[in-house]
């Protein structure tokens, strides 16, 4: 796992004793899934208006905001961020038209 998706995800399970008013995740912890879901659905299409736009400091900073939410989703359902790694790396090497035929649903 990169360095810095390894640290970051050990500070977002460490910001689930964190108090809501001294830390951004703890507050979205608090507020709950509707409100990760919601900022990660404003995230993803502020990465999709970054796309259209074609400014590539635009979408790296939004693609930014949109990995640091999902992640915060990941810590949320107390799911570790090598399990998505390990999904993407078992993928690797397969067509995704071969993938999508393997998949259940
Ligand atoms: N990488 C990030 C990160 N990226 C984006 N953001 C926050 O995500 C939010 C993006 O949403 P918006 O742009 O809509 O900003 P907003 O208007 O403040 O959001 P709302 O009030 O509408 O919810 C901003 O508040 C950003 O500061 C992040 N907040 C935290 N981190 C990492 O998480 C760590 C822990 O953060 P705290 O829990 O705040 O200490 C930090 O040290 C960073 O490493």
């Amino acid at each position: 796992m990169s360095d810095i998706i390894k640290q970051l995800s050990e500070v977002l399970i460490e910001r689930k004793t964190a108090d809501a008013d001294s830390s951004y995740v703890a507050s979205l912890y608090a507020a709950g899934t509707d409100k990760i879901l919601k900022k990660l659905g404003e995230e993803a299409v502020e990465t999709v208006i970054a796309g259209k736009g074609g400014n590539k400091d635009e979408i790296i900073y939004e693609t930014a905001d949109l990995w640091f939410h999902s992640l915060v989703l990941l810590a949320h359902n107390d799911i570790d961020t090598q399990a998505v790694l390990d999904e993407l790396a078992r993928r690797f090497g397969l067509s995704g038209l071969e993938e999508k035929a393997n998949r259940s649903k």
